[in-house]
């Protein structure tokens, strides 16, 4: 199983080019959750290696960000040529360490290669401006510059594509980067290395460092030749990094937890919202930051709704990701089983019920069977926690401003969804919904020509989109004086 990917499956981390092991020898298990079997190992490093990570990132940084943007998109090119190329391979690893089927994890690395590809492309379209002087003697230039080492930490439900997203623009704007991949997906943030080697990156512009989180994570917060913190992971740890970020005020972008909202209205399609449904719902198995937590059916549409939702969540295929056919993996461990058990005992006890699923699955290991609770009310634990698993709670509501206050009713606000065939509603909806992602009649929206980001408490900055690059590259006014016009 193992030999298509071993070219990618690194087992030491990246530093200043070269592969190394922890300083104390230490190693970290990394685990197949479909199997519970061990795949190998990875360094448990900690501040030393980050801090030698760091070191080797701002020594790089002096030569990369004098190259200029058609080199650097050359090589991002080259990224996305290789990436493409290699899509089984890298996809064949994802699956084995994260659990998504193999059709996901190869849309995982397309999307992820088709990210870099467009800051490839924006990488050359960072303009300044010449601004019209308020001085007859002198003139105003405002340019881009990048900010330097970027420091990145990113989750286990992406582990590949939410890399591409901030090495895809960092590399554009000229910066360099020490990655901290989540430790129970670490083989896919250390294939970026290989990537990176074989599309001839420069030597310490990419280094990656797995191991002790709060060791690794304190060294970049608080290093001041990191200029910028990107993460992608809980609402808790993006909370304690931007505390960390304080002392040496580091840029930060951070894309935090989500509690989605998937409204379906009385003039919605049914049978079109249920498709979206599925898709905004069971993508990895629920876990994802963007899929749907609550579903909001208004009255008059609600028994058909949740009838079909419950008929179609029991139809997927659920197994190991690497087997044919499977629409869901495993969760991605125990805990994550134990908590969505105890999402649905507390839903039951409180008049939940449920329509289809509800337990583990007979697969065993951390396989669950999509789940679907009609009767869902606000006192359940699940309108206010993510669930991050395939469980679909749906409240009823009666009026559209019901509606927007229910869905806008949590401190977070990354992505939500709605379905409906009036187009009025279709407006006054999408202006009263407090998201920085929404769906009109789509499911699943993430692209990389769109900005991504949350409101509230679901983050800072965006990813993707014309704004992607902008979070890695500081403005420089330059007044020019003494012209003797
Ligand atoms: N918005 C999103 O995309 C995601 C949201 N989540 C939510 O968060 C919950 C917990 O998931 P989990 O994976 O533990 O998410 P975390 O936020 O704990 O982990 C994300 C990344 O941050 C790292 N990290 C953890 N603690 C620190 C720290 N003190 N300093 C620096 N880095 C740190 C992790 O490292 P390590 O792996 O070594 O602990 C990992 O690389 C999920 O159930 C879900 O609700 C989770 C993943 C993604
Ligand atoms: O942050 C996440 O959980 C990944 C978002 C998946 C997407 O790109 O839609």
């Amino acid at each position: 199983m193992l030999t298509r990917t071993s070219a990618f499956m690194k087992e030491a981390n990246l530093i200043g080019g070269k592969w190394v092991a922890a300083d104390s020898g230490d190693t970290l298990a990394v685990t197949n959750p479909a199997t519970g079997a061990v795949l190998g190992t990875v360094p448990n490093a900690g501040q030393a290696e980050a801090a030698r990570a760091i070191e080797a990132a701002a020594t790089a940084f002096e030569r990369f960000r004098k190259t200029t943007a058609a080199e650097r998109a050359a090589m991002l090119r080259r990224m996305h040529d290789v990436m493409i190329e290699n899509v089984d391979a890298l996809a064949e690893l994802l699956t084995l360490e994260q659990g998504k089927p193999l059709a996901e994890a190869k849309g995982e690395i397309t999307v992820g290669a088709n990210y870099i590809l467009w800051f490839a492309e924006e990488g050359r379209r960072v303009y300044g401006d010449i601004v019209p002087s308020p001085w007859a003697d002198r003139r105003i230039l405002v340019r881009k510059e990048p900010v330097g080492v970027v420091g990145a930490i990113t989750p286990w439900n992406f582990p590949s594509s939410m890399l591409a997203r901030k090495i895809g623009p960092a590399i554009a704007a000229g910066c360099t980067a020490v990655i901290k991949p989540a430790s129970q997906t670490p083989y896919s943030g250390l294939a970026w290395g290989v990537i990176a080697e074989m599309a001839g990156l420069p030597e310490g512009v990419m280094n990656i460092v797995t191991g002790s989180a709060s060791q690794i994570g304190g060294e970049m917060t608080s290093n001041p030749a990191v200029k910028k913190i990107t993460f992608t992971g809980s609402t808790d740890v993006g909370k304690i990094l931007l505390r960390q970020c304080a002392d040496t005020v580091k840029k930060v972008s951070m894309e935090l937890g989500g509690n989605a909202p998937f409204l379906v209205f009385d003039s919605a399609d049914v049978d079109k919202a249920v498709e979206g449904a599925v898709a905004a719902k069971y993508r990895n198995s629920g876990q994802t930051c963007v899929c749907t937590n609550r579903f909001y059916v208004q009255a008059g549409v609600y028994d058909e709704f949740a009838e079909k939702l419950a008929r179609k969540s029991e139809s997927l295929k659920v197994g190991p990701g690497t087997e044919e056919g499977t629409q869901q993996g495993p969760l991605i461990d125990m805990a994550a089983v134990e908590k969505v058990e105890e999402l649905i005992a507390d839903a039951v006890s409180k008049g939940g019920k449920v329509l289809t699923g509800g337990n583990r699955h007979e697969l065993g290991q951390s396989f669950f069977q999509p789940t679907v609770i009609a009767n869902a009310t606000a006192e359940m634990r699940f309108s206010r926690e993510e669930i991050f698993g395939p469980v679909s709670p749906i409240f009823r509501f009666e009026t559209e401003e019901e509606a927007i206050a229910l869905a806008n009713d949590t401190e977070y606000g990354l992505a939500c969804y709605f379905y409906t065939r009036d187009l009025g509603q279709a407006f006054r909806v999408m202006e009263g919904l407090d998201y920085g992602l929404v769906g009109v009649n789509e499911g699943v929206i993430t692209t990389p020509e769109a900005p991504f980001g949350g409101h509230k408490e679901s983050g800072l900055g965006s990813e993707g989109g014309r704004e992607g690059i902008l979070e890695y590259l500081d403005t420089k006014y330059v007044c020019i004086g003494g012209l003797g016009l």
